[in-house]
């Protein structure tokens, strides 16, 4: 059979993408590397990513089987990725190719990616169960296995439950003062270069940590190195947090990488030690606070008399839906406020129109007083300023999930156990949807989009949870920005963070003056 016709069968019938056939052809012929990699590269010469992305990284021979391990197209698609039109090109390269729905082998794993409303519909609502979040395997060792990103079908029901009082708009009612006060104290204390604001609320929110201290330091020191490890793509390149997925596949683990993974487990003990510490002084009654942290121990640690004690969380469960949070709540937000705060720097227009909505504001209250809580949950054209940012940077650019069981969606038959990626850079630049998809226009959010169209934080049941504490952040800050401050970019660097969260690669420093 031509390889033509045979590449062309299997994709049909299997929904392979030329990677695979590959690695098929190279068990077949069981040659030597060398020899099976030139044969390779004549064999796909007729296909453009694929002669360049045609590679081999490592032949393993374990208890006589071999594996092979190849990085498909994860450099076309780290590359795409760090470019300033983030994956968007890797997408359209191939759905122009293969279709709404293509597979490739990236990031260690046969990915399927898809796009559109039907797909965003039936992977996001998670229709019959049919497939559950699937997080690469550091997230899992990060965040341990009671994480809220681990859980499925009623537990996840059940975690979702307890935190939604805390995260609601009146639970996060009571949070305004502090966050207020933390925006004002860090903008008039503003380097201009990183953005520590986020953590301090969502480590004060959660455990009542002040501020500034030495326990603070301890918290930051560590939430770094796990955070770092917990979005990291999982790339097996030296100085990447990831190695342990690929363990099997790995003849020798770098001293480096060693190092790495050690550190951030450190770093959870180090963290888990000091709520540990935390729980226990509550438990006693030597410390009180109004916090999340306490309403978990209140109504769900076991020994309490409140409900059965099936029904409570372990302390092992709640520390790592705390780290959970922490983890998903702080990059996410930090992110959405750098690329707002970088929109706006380029689209004067819109930061002109923005700056009056919030002087407006200002104009209407007594002077001396400071912003409200009503007035903070009445700024509309902020409220799509966010949305556009979100839209147009796509912080969280694929949304995966793994499939429960086998299903057939736009004609492809999907297998249990694929990781199956919802890819939403594609959905967020439709052009149909979002006419000249690059530009930064809040003015798209003026009218209702169809459902599955925009999701900025998601859909479903496993909507982004903290939603309503991120843009409570983001409002706040952004009205003391834009009421006293003027600011540029230090550098022209377009390019982004090869990591989950996506983030411009140089944080984007500005030099801040007052108006
Ligand atoms: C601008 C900031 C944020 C953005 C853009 C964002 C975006 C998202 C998105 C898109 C999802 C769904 C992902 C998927 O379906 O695979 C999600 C889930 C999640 N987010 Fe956020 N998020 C933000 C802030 C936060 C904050 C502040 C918290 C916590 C306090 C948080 C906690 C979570 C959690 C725990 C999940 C997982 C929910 C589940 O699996 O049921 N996020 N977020």
């Amino acid at each position: 059979m031509q390889t033509k016709e045979l590449m062309n069968l299997m994709r049909k019938h299997w929904l392979l993408s030329d990677v695979y056939i590959e690695i098929i052809i190279f068990i077949e012929l069981g040659a030597s590397l060398r020899a099976t990699k030139l044969r390779l590269l004549s064999l796909t010469i007729d296909s453009k990513h694929l002669a360049l992305d045609s590679g081999i990284l490592a032949l393993v021979i374990e208890n006589g089987a071999q594996h092979v391990v190849h990085h498909g197209e994860s450099l076309s698609f780290l590359s795409d990725f760090s470019s300033p039109s983030g994956i968007c090109s890797f997408m359209h390269k191939r759905q122009q190719r293969y279709g709404k729905v293509f597979k490739s082998f990236v990031l260690g794993r046969f990915t399927v990616f898809m796009t559109g409303r039907e797909a965003s519909k039936i992977l996001l609502t998670g229709k019959d169960g049919m497939v559950s979040l699937n997080l690469f395997y550091t997230g899992q060792q990060v965040l341990g296995p009671n994480s809220l990103l681990q859980a499925n079908g009623e537990t996840h029901k059940r975690l979702r439950r307890l935190i939604a009082d805390p995260l609601s708009i009146d639970g996060l009612k009571k949070y305004f003062h502090f966050i207020n006060t933390q925006a004002i104290e860090t903008l008039d204390q503003w380097s201009g270069r990183r953005i520590l604001f986020t953590l301090k609320v969502i480590g004060n929110m959660i455990m009542s940590l002040e501020p500034s201290g030495e326990e603070q330091e301890k918290f930051r020191a560590n939430f770094k190195v796990i955070s770092s490890s917990f979005s990291s793509l999982p790339f097996k390149i030296p100085g990447t947090a990831f190695y342990r997925g690929m363990k099997r596949y790995i003849i020798r683990i770098t001293p480096y990488q060693c190092l790495a993974m050690r550190r951030s487990v450190k770093a959870r003990d180090s963290m888990f030690a000091m709520l540990d510490s935390i729980i226990a002084k509550r438990r006693n009654g030597e410390v009180i606070q109004q916090d999340f942290l306490e309403s978990l121990i209140i109504k769900h640690s076991k020994g309490t008399n409140t409900a059965d004690d099936e029904n409570k969380l372990t302390d092992k469960q709640m520390k790592d839906n705390i780290l959970t949070l922490l983890v998903a709540g702080h990059d996410t937000t930090t992110a959405a406020l750098t690329w707002l705060i970088k929109f706006l720097g380029e689209n004067p227009a819109v930061l002109e129109q923005l700056r009056e909505e919030h002087l407006q504001i200002k104009a209407s209250r007594n002077v001396g007083t400071d912003l409200t809580w009503s007035e903070v949950n009445n700024m509309p054209y902020t409220n799509k300023v966010l949305s556009e940012t979100l839209r147009r940077a796509t912080i969280l650019p694929w949304y995966s999930r793994k499939a429960a069981q086998d299903f057939e969606i736009d004609g492809y038959n999907i297998k249990k156990g694929w990781s199956v990626n919802l890819d939403v850079v594609s959905i967020h630049h439709d052009s149909e949807t979002f006419p000249d998809p690059e530009k930064f226009d809040p003015s798209r959010f003026d009218a209702p989009l169809k459902a599955f169209s925009y999701l900025g934080f998601g859909s479903g049941p496993r909507m982004c949870p903290g939603m309503n504490l991120a843009k409570l952040e983001i409002c706040i800050f952004i009205h003391h920005l834009v009421c006293k401050y003027k600011w540029r970019a230090v550098e022209k660097d377009d390019s982004v963070q090869p990591t989950l969260v996506r983030m411009p690669k140089n944080k984007y420093p500005v030099m801040v003056e007052p108006l």
